[in-house]
């Protein structure tokens, strides 16, 4: 049921398949806010390349990771600005035709892994509106990279939802609506890992160009 004065949305695509050099499955949707749930987003020649990337990225820049001593986010974390590389370049395509917004609005990709206990507390995406940001965030897309074997789910507390990552899949969502309820409903977070470990590549959008 969609109800009638419901807003408009970036994500565009309806019925059950998104037809890019891949053919992506619509698993499930919320309607507002918008989230929706997809499969066979990456393969898993593609999954693991972006993990190798990122672990190569890590080990060359001899600090290693960003971990963060804010407590929010403890996981490690890593832009991939590689676009050069064939692969990258054809999962920001799809990324682009995904999401319905052009590459260039684009962060580059950024690259999460969580360890057993590592989490990311429930947080919104867009910046906070008081701090007057010019060209804020609008859409986000997690992609999954590897099977967990226990946690990690992407959890959104205000709407008791919650997804499993599994490899290769993704979810979908959206807050750039005019009713401010409906953006701050997408507070989410990844739950703490318990078994295993958890990749993750989060693509942000901006309202505007930033490269
Ligand atoms: O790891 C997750 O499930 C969520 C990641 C996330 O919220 C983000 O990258 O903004
Ligand atoms: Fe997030």
């Amino acid at each position: 049921m969609i109800a009638e004065n419901k807003e408009q949305t970036i994500f565009h695509h309806v019925g059950k398949k998104i037809i890019t050099d891949r053919e992506i499955d619509i698993i499930a949707r919320i309607e507002e806010p918008l989230i929706v749930v997809l499969g066979n987003v990456l393969s898993d020649e593609e999954c693991e390349e972006l993990i190798r990337l990122s672990t190569d990225k890590m080990k060359r820049s001899k600090i290693g990771t960003t971990r963060e001593e804010n407590a929010l986010r403890t996981s490690s974390s890593m832009f991939i600005e590689e676009s050069e590389n064939l692969i990258v370049a054809g999962i920001e395509k799809r990324i682009a035709a995904v999401m319905n917004i052009p590459i260039e609005h684009g962060e580059g990709l950024q690259i999460l892994q969580y360890t057993p206990g590592q989490q990311y507390k429930a947080h919104h995406d867009f910046f906070s509106s008081s701090s007057a940001v010019a060209n804020n965030r609008i859409s986000t897309l997690v992609m999954y990279l590897n099977e967990v074997e226990q946690g990690g789910e992407t959890f959104f507390p205000h709407l008791n939802f919650s997804v499993t990552p599994r490899k290769g899949m993704a979810v979908y969502f959206e807050y750039f609506y005019n009713d401010q309820t409906l953006n701050d409903f997408t507070l989410h977070g990844g739950a703490p890992v318990e078994i295993g470990e958890k990749w993750v590549a989060t693509q942000w959008m901006r309202k505007q160009k930033i490269r």
